[in-house]
């Protein structure tokens, strides 16, 4: 399934290759590279992950002036990776630089650009963690809509958020706009440091387009069952 994404949140190669070997060679998943992997491995890995056949999202969460975010996603978009993450709350003209230099640096070398998605709320944010982090009155739903309207004018692909914010997003947005959701647990496993929560297939019922999935596959006692339950359970819904 190319819209569920399973997150890589492994200290080192090593362990990643170990948890993806356990996937027949069939059965290729959609997989999220973050920061822990990428600062570690570097871009080498991507490309590997790439080659073995694997859809690729490169989670980094880009967030900087536009003139660095631009180059930094121009050298990115040269590894043939299919999504890329960067904040919305860099703004439109962050974003439109993004999304510029993801066309600059994919045409380079003859390959697709990513899909841009970006970051409004974290799905670790409580209503009431943002309102005093951020110093704002808004609701959650308030902001991450208004962060993808953002979004949407600066030509990204869709938005990061929780799934409780889905629906809200696709009404805000043009047909298409993708709302990719982490924040899922299957039934009983535990939350930990995550707020905004859902099953997989609540995820879909609420909206997802995808869905980002960590622990609850990759620490489970059988993570190739647990992805299965978790396609099955987004693909038809609680
Ligand atoms: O708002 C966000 C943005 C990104 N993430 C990332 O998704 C996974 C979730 O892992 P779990 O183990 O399923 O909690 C992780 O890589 C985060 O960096 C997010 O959770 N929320």
């Amino acid at each position: 399934m190319n819209n569920i994404f399973i997150a890589l949140d492994f200290e080192n190669e090593t362990l990643a290759w170990e948890f993806l070997n356990q996937f027949p060679e069939d059965v290729r998943p959609a997989v999220k590279i973050g920061m822990e992997l990428f600062y570690r491995e570097g871009p080498a890995f991507v490309e590997a992950v790439k080659a073995a056949g694997f859809t690729v999202f490169l989670d980094l969460k880009l967030y900087d002036i536009p003139n660095t975010v631009g180059h930094a996603v121009r050298n990115l978009a040269r590894l043939d990776i299919d999504y890329l993450t960067i904040h919305t709350a860099g703004g439109v003209e962050m974003m439109q630089a993004a999304v510029a230099g993801a066309a600059e640096g994919a045409q380079s070398v003859g390959v697709q650009a990513p899909k841009l998605l970006g970051i409004t709320q974290l799905t670790s944010f409580s209503e009431a963690t943002m309102q005093a982090t951020q110093l704002v009155e808004a609701s959650m739903a308030e902001s991450v809509t208004h962060l993808a309207k953002l979004a949407d004018e600066a030509g990204l692909a869709g938005t990061i958020s929780s799934a409780f914010e889905s629906q809200m997003i696709h009404d805000a947005t043009r047909a298409g706009f993708l709302s990719i959701t982490p924040g899922i647990r299957l039934a009983g496993d535990a939350i930990g440091d995550q707020s905004r929560v859902v099953t997989p297939g609540r995820a879909h019922e609420m909206g997802a387009d995808g869905i980002v999935v960590g622990r609850s596959i990759t620490q489970a006692a059988d993570p190739v069952a647990a992805y299965q339950q978790v396609v099955a359970e987004f693909t038809q819904g609680a």
